[in-house]
Parts: C-alpha cells; sequence; structure tokens
C-alpha cells in the first residue's frame, strides 16, 4: 500500500479558514476532523492516500521541517519564528491576517520614544523574530518566553513591553497596551517539506491545487 501523504493543519482559528481552501484544492476531510471536541489527531479525506494531522500551530512548522508531514498550513508568524531551511513556502494562502507588534502600557508610550532604546525587555512567544528585529537596528533584547497571555507581562511586572499578534486590537485594548512598532504582517502559507517535493509526485500538483484554490477564493 502506497504511504499516505500527511498534511497538517493547527487546530485554533486557522482551521475554520482553511477548511473552505482544502475543499476547494479538492480535500475534503472526515467530519470529525472539523469537530474540535474530537480527540482523534489524524483523519482520513475523500482523496486516497491523503491524511491531515491536526496539531497546535507552532507544531505544524516542526512536523513539516522533519518530513513526517509532507505539507502543512502554518502562519508566517510561525514560520519566521523556526526559520527551517528545510522548509519551503510556495502559497500566500491569504486567510489568518494579523500582524506581529511591539506593544506598552498606554501611560509609558506617552513619553517613550522606540528611537531612544538601546535595551529592551520583552515578554513574547517569538524571541527569535523579535530578537532579529531589534538587532537589526542596534537595540538589545532580553526575552521572556511566554506562550500566551503575554498581555499580562506589564502590569505583573514580568517585562515593560510584549512582542505578540495583533489583530483588531482589541486583546491591547482591554489591557491598557497600545501599539509601539510594527515588526511584520503575518498570512498563513502552504509549507512543503523540502525533500518530499523531490521525492513525491503528488506534491507539486497538490501545491498548484492550493494555488488555483487561493486565486478562486479572491
Ligand atoms: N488575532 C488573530 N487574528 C488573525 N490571525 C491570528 C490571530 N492570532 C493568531 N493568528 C494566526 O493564527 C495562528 C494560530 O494562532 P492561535 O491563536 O490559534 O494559536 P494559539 O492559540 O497560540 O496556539 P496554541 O494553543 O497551539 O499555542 C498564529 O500563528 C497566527 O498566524
Ligand atoms: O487584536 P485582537 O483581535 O484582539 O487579536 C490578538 C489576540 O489574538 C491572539 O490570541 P488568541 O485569541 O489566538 O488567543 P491565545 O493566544 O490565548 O490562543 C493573540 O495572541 C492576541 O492575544
Amino acid at each position: 500500500m502506497a504511504t499516505p501523504l500527511i498534511i497538517a493543519v493547527p487546530k485554533g482559528r486557522i482551521l475554520a479558514e482553511a477548511l473552505p481552501l482544502l475543499a476547494r484544492a479538492g480535500i475534503r476531510p472526515e467530519p470529525a476532523f472539523a469537530d474540535e471536541d474530537s480527540r482523534a489527531l489524524r483523519f482520513a479525506t475523500d482523496v486516497v492516500h491523503i491524511e491531515l494531522i491536526r496539531v497546535r500551530a507552532f507544531d505544524v512548522a516542526t512536523f513539516v521541517a522533519h518530513g513526517a508531514a509532507q505539507l502543512g498550513i502554518v502562519g508566517s508568524d510561525v514560520i519566521a519564528e523556526f526559520a527551517y531551511s528545510e522548509l519551503y513556502a510556495p502559497v500566500d494562502l491569504g486567510i489568518g491576517h494579523c500582524r506581529l507588534s511591539v506593544a506598552e502600557p498606554a501611560a509609558m508610550a506617552a513619553t517613550d520614544d522606540p528611537r531612544g532604546w538601546s535595551h529592551v525587555r520583552v515578554a513574547t512567544k517569538y524571541p527569535h523574530v523579535t530578537a532579529a528585529h531589534f538587532a537589526a537596528r542596534g537595540v538589545q533584547a532580553e526575552c521572556v518566553k511566554l506562550n500566551g497571555a503575554m498581555e499580562l507581562a506589564p502590569t505583573l511586572g514580568l517585562a515593560p513591553r510584549i512582542v505578540d499578534l495583533v489583530s483588531s486590537g482589541r486583546t491591547l485594548k482591554e489591557n491598557g497596551l497600545v501599539e509601539v512598532e510594527r515588526i511584520m504582517d503575518v498570512t498563513s502559507r502552504l509549507i512543503v517539506n523540502r525533500a518530499a517535493m523531490k521525492t513525491r509526485a503528488e506534491v507539486v500538483p497538490l501545491v498548484e491545487a492550493f494555488r488555483r484554490a487561493v486565486a478562486e477564493s479572491r
């Protein structure tokens, strides 16, 4: 029997936006895939030999980089944070729009000038992107790694600033923070394992199917 082709898809907010794109690319998973209450992690699709796995957003890149999955759907924030050389990101899927930004308490921002920073202490889920961003402009960044709820860090004294994803800005506002610097714009991408691109004949036609699906949805 042929080895199945595995596509890694993040659970959470991207899943809902990814399902119509997958369908347009000709891949319809078994119903349990869209059911967030299901405890299954590996799902059949209506395409023989194509299976989906549902993993955490940050783990999609790791599964694909190591060849455990051949393709994946993941935010460009995650791709930038890992910078795996084994990953190729050929299609911008146009979903999961947000931005990665530096934020700080509104009272602090009133008198703060980012051009005067020489050292910053930052709470973030993105220590590598954060350090590289600040290093590029000669600022040393000391990062406190968190996996969520970064917005709590300034008021609780963990770090005066945060680097986190912003979309509507509601989370910042409700926690008394304001955006002071934008690091990158983010959308979700189709990622492919570079070796699989060469060794699995099904990969290139699938990439083209996703490209067409995105063009049709515009
Ligand atoms: N507010 C947002 N608006 C749009 N896209 C977002 C937003 N927040 C996150 N994303 C995108 O969705 C991806 C997954 O984010 P999500 O918040 O679902 O993951 P998470 O809850 O942090 O994941 P996990 O629980 O696995 O740690 C991010 O990597 C980013 O690309
Ligand atoms: O600007 P907004 O529209 O408020 O969106 C920003 C929020 O969205 C993301 O979190 P998410 O809602 O995914 O929660 P989580 O990180 O705790 O999973 C991000 O980490 C911010 O907290």
